[in-house]
């Protein structure tokens, strides 16, 4: 049954379903069982709490509050000065300590939150939460679904012989070169060449993928993409060429819990090729590559929280890398050909030139 209703805002108004179980001084008690929280376009129906709610009756509200009454609200009132306390038949307020609104704000910001980071992030970790499909037919075709945009099944990744492989990180701040410079070790030494950012941004332009938002998102505000999703598709990419055997892993891992998982889930790297550049050079470059490359990115507020993460998490990996000994430190603040002429050089020390 509703017993009272609290309207102290024009589009909020929350009921309380329970039972009247006294009325002193002025206040009825109610041992809440439902709340309801309604606004023009929302409704939410929340699980009371075992607490009483204390509520002026109509009639009490009319009358001028006595001493009694604004001792009693004093005395009551667990959330000092909060909003509403001072109001008439303002007790919910009181109640919650602080406004429905603060609730509704929250709540919504919780939901949008998991809409689009976290759920993405689960469906992909945790095929297991899944629920029994109803039919056959139904999970055949999920099945066929996910196949398509996964690539491979479980069996075919467990069989994959990544451990044979020979994986080569390319390292380096924003612009230093490593994509200049990985296209021309293909030729020479018949590389792969895999740009984790150039798998990130084709799988967010991919119109069924459910990572599209996410990907733009992170891309934009410069920061690193959750490493299931950027370690599955560096992952499927070696897989579709399963006939090389030489990969050039560039702009990978950027920080380290994905240079770990990496080395977990898929295989060890050989080498490191980290491009070495002052910041100042970094940035006219990006400028420059901005002017054509029509990436989202490469404008001056997205570069300076790109030289953020890559300074807080990127070079934490070179490090790590170094204390492994497999770091070939490249300067890139040469001519293209001249720093590609290192780059060559440094390659060919642990890895014999293909035909
Ligand atoms: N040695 C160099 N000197 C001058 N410009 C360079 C040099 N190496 C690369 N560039 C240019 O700098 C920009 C960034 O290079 P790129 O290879 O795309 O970097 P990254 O892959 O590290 O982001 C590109 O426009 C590229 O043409
Ligand atoms: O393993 C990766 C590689 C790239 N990115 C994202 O892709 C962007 C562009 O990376 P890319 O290597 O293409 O370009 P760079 O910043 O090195 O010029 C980065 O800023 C990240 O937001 C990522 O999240 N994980």
């Amino acid at each position: 049954m509703i017993n009272d209703y609290y309207d102290d805002f024009a589009f909020w108004h929350l009921r309380v379903f329970g039972s009247a179980i006294k009325e002193e001084m002025g206040l009825v008690e109610y041992v809440p069982k439902t709340l309801f929280l309604r606004s023009s376009s929302v409704h939410l129906r929340l699980p009371a709490s075992s607490r009483m709610v204390r509520f002026y009756s109509e009639q009490q509200k009319q009358q001028k509050e006595g001493e009694k009454i604004d001792q009693l609200r004093m005395g009551q009132s667990s959330s000092k000065g909060g909003r509403g306390s001072g109001k008439k038949g303002t007790s919910t307020g009181l109640f919650f300590g602080f406004h429905p609104f603060a609730i509704f704000a929250s709540l919504t910001l919780l939901a949008s939150g998991y809409m689009m980071i976290v759920k993405p992030v689960l469906q992909m970790t945790d095929n297991t939460m899944k629920k029994p499909k109803e039919s056959k037919s139904e999970e055949e075709e999920e099945s066929k679904a996910e196949a398509a945009a996964v690539g491979y099944t479980k069996e075919e990744i467990d069989a994959f012989p990544f451990d044979k492989k020979t994986v080569v990180f390319v390292l380096g701040g924003p612009g230093s070169g490593k994509g200049t410079n990985s296209e021309r070790l293909v030729g020479d030494f018949g590389f792969v060449h895999l740009s984790a950012g150039d798998l990130l941004r084709a799988e967010q332009k991919r119109e069924v993928s459910q990572y599209g938002a996410l990907i733009a998102h992170y891309i934009r505000e410069g920061l690193i993409v959750p490493h299931e999703i950027t370690i599955g598709l560096l992952r499927n990419a070696m897989m579709d060429r399963k006939e090389c055997d030489r990969f050039l892993i560039d702009g990978f891992p950027r920080n380290v819990e994905q240079a770990k998982a990496f080395e977990e889930t898929v295989c060890r790297a050989q080498k490191v090729l980290y491009f070495e550049c002052p910041e100042t050079v970094l940035l006219e470059r990006l400028l420059n590559r901005g002017k054509t490359s029509g990436r989202s990115d490469d404008n001056i507020e997205s570069i300076k929280k790109r030289f953020n993460t890559y300074v807080n998490d990127s070079k934490p990996v070179i490090e790590a890398y170094e204390k492994e000994g497999k770091v070939i430190t490249i300067s890139c603040q040469d001519s293209v050909d001249a720093v590609y002429e290192k780059t060559r050089k440094s390659v060919e020390q642990f890895l014999p030139k293909k035909k």
